[in-house]
């Protein structure tokens, strides 16, 4: 059984006209962002794309930014920082973080879906400082140490 959430947006004034982030599926994760500007990313470049809108998440909830597969897959196109993390207090315009990793330029065209958002529960951990931790098999072992 899916669980659902309600999550106040804002469209900004030059996000006018565009559709809010939509799931294009019954079964989707992530509700698909459309791009509020025009921009061309060259090969390594990277660029805060806006998204001309604003949320105010409820406390105990982020979202998510990631990107799309199609365009990572096709294009070499991701969010740099993936996945973006939007702060419940935030209340500024949602931007994505779009890198080109592949060869050529790509264009971005303003109503294009770039990204998705994924709303996630917040754990807060508590940090309880020790002088010295318990042992394990894998001890300090990390980074390759299983093998290949
Ligand atoms: O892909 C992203 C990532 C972040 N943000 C916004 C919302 C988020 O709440 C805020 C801060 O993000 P983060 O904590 O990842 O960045 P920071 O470099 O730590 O900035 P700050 O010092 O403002 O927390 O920037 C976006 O719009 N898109
Ligand atoms: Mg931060």
């Amino acid at each position: 059984m899916t669980q659902s959430m309600t999550i106040a947006i804002r469209r900004l004034p030059h996000g006018a006209g565009l559709p809010l982030p939509a799931y294009a599926t019954a079964g989707a994760a992530g509700m698909d962002v459309v791009a509020a500007e025009d921009v061309t990313l060259a090969p390594g470049a990277r660029h805060a794309v806006a998204t001309g809108f604003a949320m105010a998440i409820p406390d105990g909830y982020e979202v998510q930014v990631r990107p799309r597969s199609g365009l990572a897959l096709k294009h070499g196109i991701t969010c740099l920082n993936t996945p973006g993390t939007i702060d419940s207090d935030y209340r500024g315009e949602v931007k994505v973080i779009l890198a080109n990793l592949g060869t050529a330029p790509f264009t971005v065209v303003r109503g294009e879906r770039i990204a998705q958002l994924v709303p996630a529960p917040v754990l807060r951990a508590t940090l309880a400082q020790v002088d010295s931790l318990d042992d394990t098999a894998r001890g300090a072992g990390g980074f390759g140490s299983t093998g290949r």
